[in-house]
């Protein structure tokens, strides 16, 4: 069974997967260097909670910092995970007629000591938000540097199901509605690249 074989299963199976051979290493090697660029620039802002006009920024709830990618700061190393990451659009239309047409992505970068509490990603409002995806983007990460991601069942959210290291080149997918999650405080600086798969409303 090849890597993609692989993660549609789990998908199918879970509602979640993880691999770490499905995103080539100069790829993830390429998109730390952008990430930390964007850093150094000074380009990420506190993460808030929320949407729109209810958004706040609450760090002992979500602890990281961000930096949206966007056409200005696509650097060639976003051009090419985008592609990459379209692809994995494409194959997962294909495979569960997903119905997903756009994507979006984000740095992250959670201090010491930051966390997530637990949540879900699609918000009551807002539905679009179809499949969650982190690419961990760290040099390197030991069993005691914690920053874990804590998967929950969908059908009880006080029941873990998995703790995920975030590994360089480790890519988590989950369903966004339904698999609740929580980051745990890490004890070095956590880099990731994070985004969604999601249906949008195309006007006829
Ligand atoms: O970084 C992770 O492992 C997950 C981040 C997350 O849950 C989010 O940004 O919504
Ligand atoms: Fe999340």
């Amino acid at each position: 069974m090849d890597d993609r074989e692989a993660l549609f299963d789990s998908l199918a199976a879970h509602h979640w997967a993880v691999s770490d051979t499905l995103v080539p290493s100069p790829l993830y090697e390429s998109l730390y260097h952008a990430c930390r660029q964007e850093w150094d620039a000074g380009h990420f802002r506190e993460a808030r909670i929320g949407r729109q006009h209810s958004d706040s920024l609450r760090i002992e709830i979500r602890g990281d910092s961000i930096c949206w990618m966007t056409p200005e700061n696509a650097g060639m190393e976003a051009d090419d995970f985008l592609a990459w990451a379209d692809t994995l659009r494409q194959d997962l239309n294909r495979e569960f007629y997903a119905g997903l047409n756009s994507a979006e992505f984000h740095f992250a970068r959670y201090s010491e000591g930051r966390g997530y509490k637990k949540h879900l990603d699609q918000h009551h409002q807002n539905t679009q938000r179809r499949l969650s995806l982190v690419l961990y983007l760290n040099r390197q990460w030991n069993d005691t540097d914690g920053g874990e991601l804590c998967l929950y069942s969908p059908d009880n959210d006080a029941a873990e199901i998995l703790r995920i290291l975030p590994k360089p080149g480790r890519l988590v997918v989950f369903r966004s509605d339904i698999i609740p999650h929580e980051v745990l405080p890490c004890v070095q600086p956590r880099w990731s690249l994070t985004g969604w798969f999601r249906s949008d409303h195309v006007p006829d």
